[in-house]
């Protein structure tokens, strides 16, 4: 009931009342502003609307997933979102905002919020610690230069408080690129095997292809199912 293959499929209910909360998607409106007015969207459905996209997953037996992706700015977070959401390769740009989708596999409802990695709306990631069962932190594999960046960011964001439960999940991104470093690399480079009282897996793969993000879902659900 409810499961789908390989090819992700999102649910349809959810997937619309959700749109209202979208920033920009494989078309895109361009928006600093707009993410203070699809905040606000997104609050309202917490009022009200919520009360339907809440319910009728439970009343389908189906669990549900908060999961925050974060990681540097091109990491690949939008491009692997809308692989997931669509089983296709999609033309991003920059995320100013935030797209939030709700991905459907294997009876978890995974409401999925990709936020904007530049370094000037990082700030913004704090607003949406809270209840987020998941992190997903991706890293451009390819990107030697910025691996350093990407372990400051992910070590302060080990540190808060509100991501204290949170499970932990790496993308080793854009492994199809020739110089992409392994996930053994990525791994050593961000400090995973130091990290203390925290559920991790890193997971190698490509938005590009799709290659590896069903195999990081996997992981997502054999971790998430007991605990939802
Ligand atoms: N070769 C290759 N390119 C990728 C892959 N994933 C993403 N890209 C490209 O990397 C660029 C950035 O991808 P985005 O998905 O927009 O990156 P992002 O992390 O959402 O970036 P921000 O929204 O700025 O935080 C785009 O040109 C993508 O096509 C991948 O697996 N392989
Ligand atoms: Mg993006």
């Amino acid at each position: 009931r409810g499961e789908v293959g390989p090819s992700l499929v999102s649910r349809k209910d959810a997937s619309l009342v959700l749109r209202q909360g979208r920033s920009e998607g494989p078309a895109r409106r361009d928006q600093l502003q707009s993410s203070a007015v699809d905040t606000n969207s997104e609050l309202r459905l917490r009022g009200g609307g919520a009360t339907l996209s809440r319910l009728l997953p439970i009343l389908l037996g189906k669990k549900q997933c908060r999961i925050l992706m974060l990681g540097l700015d091109a990491a690949g977070k939008t491009t692997i979102l809308y692989q997931l959401k669509l089983g296709e390769m999609t033309n991003t740009a920059p995320t100013l905002g935030f797209n939030v989708e709700t991905v459907a596999y294997k009876n978890i409802e995974f409401m999925v919020w990709d936020m904007g990695g530049q370094d000037a709306i990082r700030q913004l990631w704090q607003h949406y610690y809270k209840n987020a069962q998941a992190l997903i932190f991706v890293v451009d594999s390819s990107d030697e230069e910025r691996l350093t960046e990407a372990r400051d960011e992910l070590q302060k964001l080990m540190a808060e408080e509100e991501l204290r439960d949170s499970v932990l999940l790496v993308f080793a991104n854009k492994q199809d690129m020739p110089d992409a470093r392994s996930v053994q690399e990525i791994a050593e480079e961000l400090g995973l095997q130091e990290l203390q009282n925290r559920v991790w897996y890193i997971q190698a793969c490509s938005a590009s292809t799709g290659d590896g993000l069903t195999d990081g879902l996997d992981w997502l659900v054999s971790k998430m199912a007991a605990k939802l």
